[in-house]
C-alpha cells in the first residue's frame, strides 16, 4: 500500500479507542482520516451510518465478505465488523494518515495483510475501572456489558504478548494519554519522512518505541 503508514488502534471495548481518536481527527483536521468499518450491530443514540459505522445486515455484509470486499472481518460479541478495502482507499485517496479501529482479531488478520500499520493498544488502568467506564457509557445491555468484559479479559492478556503491539498506552489519565499518543504518531511522522531520525528523539521511551516500529536498516 502507498502513502503515509496507517495506524491501527485496538485494546478492549472501553478502554478510551473513539474518544482518544475522534480527538485526534478533530485537532488535527487534514491530517488523519477514520477507516469506517462495516458492522451488523445497531447504531447507537448519535451514531451515524457512515460517519461511525456502515451499518449493515449479516447477510449483506457475509456477501461482501465472500466477494473479497473486506481486507478483514471478525465476530465480536454476537455482531460481525469489518474494514472493507474501499475505506482504506477513501481515506487514503484524501492522502491522509488512516486510522483503524478493530479488535485484537483484527490486529491478527491485519498482520497478513500488505498494509503495514503502526499497531498501537489502548489499554484501561484496571478491569474494575473498564467495567466502571462502559456502565457509565450507558451503551450496553446487561448481556453484552458481560460479553465485552469477557473479550476485555482475553484482550488484555493477548496483548501482552510481545511483538504483537508497537506501543500500548494505558489510558488512565485522559490528558495523558491522549498526549502520549499525540507524541507517538509524531515521532511516527518524523521518522517516515527523513529516515534515518529516531536518534534525534531526546525520549528515551519513545526512542525504544521507534526503534521497534522502524524498518531502516540502521534500527533493524
Ligand atoms: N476486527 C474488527 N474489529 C472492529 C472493527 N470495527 C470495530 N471493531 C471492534 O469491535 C469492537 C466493538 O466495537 P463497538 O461495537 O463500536 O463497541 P465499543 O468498542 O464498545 O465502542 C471494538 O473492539 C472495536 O475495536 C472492524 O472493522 N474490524
Ligand atoms: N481516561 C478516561 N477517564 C475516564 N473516562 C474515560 C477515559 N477515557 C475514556 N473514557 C470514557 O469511557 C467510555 C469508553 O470510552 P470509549 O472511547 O467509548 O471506548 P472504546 O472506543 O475503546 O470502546 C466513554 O464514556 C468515555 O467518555
Amino acid at each position: 500500500m502507498s502513502g503515509p503508514r496507517p495506524v491501527v488502534l485496538s485494546g478492549p471495548s472501553g478502554a478510551g479507542k473513539s474518544t482518544l481518536m475522534k480527538r485526534l481527527i478533530k485537532d488535527h483536521e487534514g491530517v488523519f482520516g477514520f477507516s469506517v468499518s462495516h458492522t451488523t450491530r445497531n447504531p447507537r443514540p448519535g451514531e451515524e451510518d457512515g460517519k461511525d459505522y456502515h451499518y449493515t445486515t449479516r447477510e449483506a455484509m457475509q456477501e461482501g465478505i465472500a466477494n473479497g470486499d473486506f481486507i478483514e472481518n471478525a465476530e465480536f460479541s454476537g455482531n460481525l465488523y469489518g474494514t472493507s478495502k474501499a475505506a482504506i482507499e477513501d481515506v487514503q485517496a484524501k492522502n491522509l494518515i488512516c486510522i483503524l479501529d478493530v479488535d485484537i482479531q483484527g490486529v491478527r488478520r491485519i498482520k497478513e495483510t500488505d498494509l503495514n500499520p503502526i499497531y498501537i493498544s489502548i489499554q484501561p488502568p484496571s478491569m474494575e475501572i473498564l467495567e466502571k467506564r462502559l456502565r457509565d457509557r450507558q451503551t450496553e445491555t446487561e448481556e453484552s456489558l458481560q460479553k465485552r468484559l469477557e473479550a476485555a479479559r482475553i484482550d488484555m492478556e493477548l496483548s501482552k504478548e510481545p511483538g504483537v503491539f508497537d506501543i500500548v498506552i494505558i489510558n488512565d489519565d485522559l490528558e495523558r494519554a491522549y498526549e502520549d499518543l499525540k507524541d507517538i504518531l509524531n515521532e511516527v511522522s518524523k521518522t517516515s519522512s527523513s529516515l534515518p531520525g529516531h536518534s534525534s528523539s531526546t525520549n528515551t521511551r519513545y526512542r525504544e518505541v521507534m526503534y521497534a516500529v522502524c524498518s531502516c536498516t540502521r534500527c533493524g
